[in-house]
């Protein structure tokens, strides 16, 4: 199946770098990581390079009079980028002039600055010299600045060579007044360290830590030290965070020669998640916070290490990164107040069946109280069958996640699912039917079918499938609530006298609307989180497809009170 690709504007993240012949870092890199991430990338061009994984073999550099030509041609109020990464620039003449244009707008981009200064290969893509006009002319205007630690030694005038995370620290508090404004986020990717000196160094300076490796095992460093072995090897990176406060995001060191534009990666990653960020508050209007969240500086490094540890094995040096490990972002944007849901609507867009699911002329003769008392009665006690599988599907997803939040609304629904099959037993004690009846009556083949399914996806899948799984008959029934009581104001419902009547208020009651809030609200924020992939988004496109079809077909079954 082909998903429809949805006219929602992603947010606008500009690069301002150079070309990589290569493909593997510049502003190759930059802009597969913004179209990976969900954003449209742009670009202005400081210097072309010959270059591939093994090195950079010449360098043209771009007049600085044509970088701003190229700067003037996006911010003549045509394609204004929401926030813009800077990279390899070339000559102090092109930060200079960079600098004065930035200065001269009224409303800047957020920017991060990557101060490229040698290429991983060891060729110089920026005089040190540089480091001046870059501290003069640049810093001051910039929001974010990632240096790794030989081009913190450069800004700095000096020379460090740390060989503790104390003195990468140290040398992040020196340098970050230093820089006059911006924040700083110190990448630790050449001085590996192991996890117990950050759990010591963290304890003792009383800092906050962000995981992205498996978080220590305490017993574990508690038994080494007891026995009296060394300390873990060097196993994880640390990338200081200073912005006002300090942080540690700590990720784990891939063991790999395939590295090339890792930091090109990470400052258009970061600069991308920002917009992300600030297009979900402000729509991508001016005005966004000029800070990045923490989150946001989590999902860029979460981002760029996936990316170093599923790269292909390209070329005889240091290798690309693999940038397209999440791209199905491009089709699926990330919630904004243009539109807040918009996986559950590229679901619903791709679920065929959808529209003769919820307006089921089943559905329509309940609404005009013409349905046939049999009809009801057989749909309502095969529902209450039905419920026993759902509420279990809910109840396996909660055993499923693995964070509070998650399970709590698994639970929650799983709870009011339960109290919901209670307004069943009432129907059917006014259609006759006692508890005890209702209990022994057999399922019908398509509850069965239906029910089972949904209870099938909940054991064998993730969390992703569950939420999905159960997506169709929540909001289905929110949705044939809110139709109905739509149609009453047309006209071409009735509440009044209608046997149905509660049935349709409670589907249409805020308890039932707000838990559907809620199943939706879970999905999007699972969605953003996980990032999955294409092959991943199809898998749940067809869940949904299904359990809608199967939801189509239990109305039918209640029609021709089938067997
Ligand atoms: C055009 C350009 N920009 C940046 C880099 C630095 O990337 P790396 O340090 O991974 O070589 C590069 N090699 N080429």
């Amino acid at each position: 199946m082909t998903p429809q690709l949805r006219p929602v504007a992603p947010p606008h993240v500009l690069t301002i770098a150079g070309s990589d012949s290569g493909g593997g870092a510049g502003i190759q890199a930059d802009i597969k990581t913004a179209s990976a991430l969900g954003c449209y990338g742009s670009s202005v061009i400081t210097a072309l390079t010959a270059q591939n994984t093994l090195g950079v073999q010449g360098v043209h550099v771009v007049p600085p009079e044509f970088v701003v030509e190229q700067l003037k041609s996006l911010f003549a109020d045509d394609l204004v980028p929401s926030a813009a990464k800077l990279g390899m620039l070339a000559s102090p003449e092109t930060i200079t002039a960079l600098g004065a244009y930035l200065a001269s707008l009224t409303s800047r981009p957020y920017l991060v600055l990557d101060p490229v200064m040698i290429s991983t290969s060891g060729h110089e893509l920026l005089a040190h010299s540089a480091a001046d006009a870059l501290l003069s002319d640049l810093l001051p205007l910039v929001d974010l600045v990632t240096p790794n630690i030989p081009e913190a030694g450069v800004l700095m005038g000096t020379r460090p060579s740390p060989t503790t995370l104390e003195d990468v620290i140290a040398l992040a508090r020196e340098l970050h007044p230093a820089l006059k404004g911006p924040a700083l986020l110190l990448k630790g990717g050449h001085l590996p360290v192991s996890r117990d000196a950050v759990v010591k160094f963290i304890e003792k300076e009383k800092i906050e830590a962000v995981w992205l490796a498996p978080p220590p095992i305490a017993v574990i460093a508690d038994y080494r030290e007891v026995i009296g072995l060394p300390e873990e090897k060097p196993d994880v990176v640390v990338d200081v965070l200073l912005d006002g406060g300090i942080t540690l995001f700590v990720g784990p060191c891939v063991d790999t020669s395939s590295t090339h534009g890792t930091g090109c990666t990470l400052s258009a990653a970061l600069a991308s998640c920002y917009a992300l960020e600030a297009s979900m508050a402000n729509g991508d209007k001016a005005g966004a916070p000029r800070r990045i969240s923490h989150d946001a500086v989590r999902r860029a490094i979460k981002y760029t290490q996936t990316a170093i540890a599923t790269a292909p094995k390209l070329g005889r040096g240091h290798g690309p990164l693999n940038h397209g490990h999440c791209a199905m972002q491009r089709v699926i944007p990330a919630p904004s107040i243009h539109d807040p849901t918009p996986f559950t609507s590229y679901l619903i867009a791709n679920a065929s069946e959808w529209d003769a699911y919820v307006k089921h002329p089943f559905v329509i003769a309940l609404g005009k109280g013409t349905l046939s008392h049999e009809a009801f009665a057989h749909y309502i006690a095969q529902d209450y069958h039905y419920l026993r599988h759902y509420a279990r599907a809910h109840a396996a997803g909660a055993a499923k996640a693995d964070d509070m939040a998650t399970i709590r609304a698994l639970a929650d629904i799983a709870l009011h699912v339960a109290k919901e099959s209670e307004m069943h037993v009432e129907f059917c004690a006014s259609f006759g039917i006692t508890r005890a009846a209702l209990e022994a009556l057999p399922e019908a083949a398509t509850t069965s079918a239906y029910g089972r399914y949904v209870l099938d996806v909940a054991l064998s899948g993730d969390i992703l499938d569950v939420l999905v799984a159960v997506l169709s008959c929540l909001i289905g029934y929110g949705e044939v609530g809110l139709w109905l009581r739509k149609q009453v104001a047309a006209g071409e419902a009735v509440l009044e006298g209608n046997p149905y009547r509660r049935w349709m208020e409670d589907y249409a009651g805020d308890d039932f609307i707000g838990a559907v809030r809620r199943g939706i609200a879970t999905l999007e924020e699972r969605v953003v989180r996980e990032m999955p992939s294409a092959p991943k988004v199809e898998r749940l496109v067809q869940i949904f497809a299904e359990s809608t079809r199967l939801e189509k077909a239990f109305w039918q079954m209640g029609l021709d009170q089938s067997w």
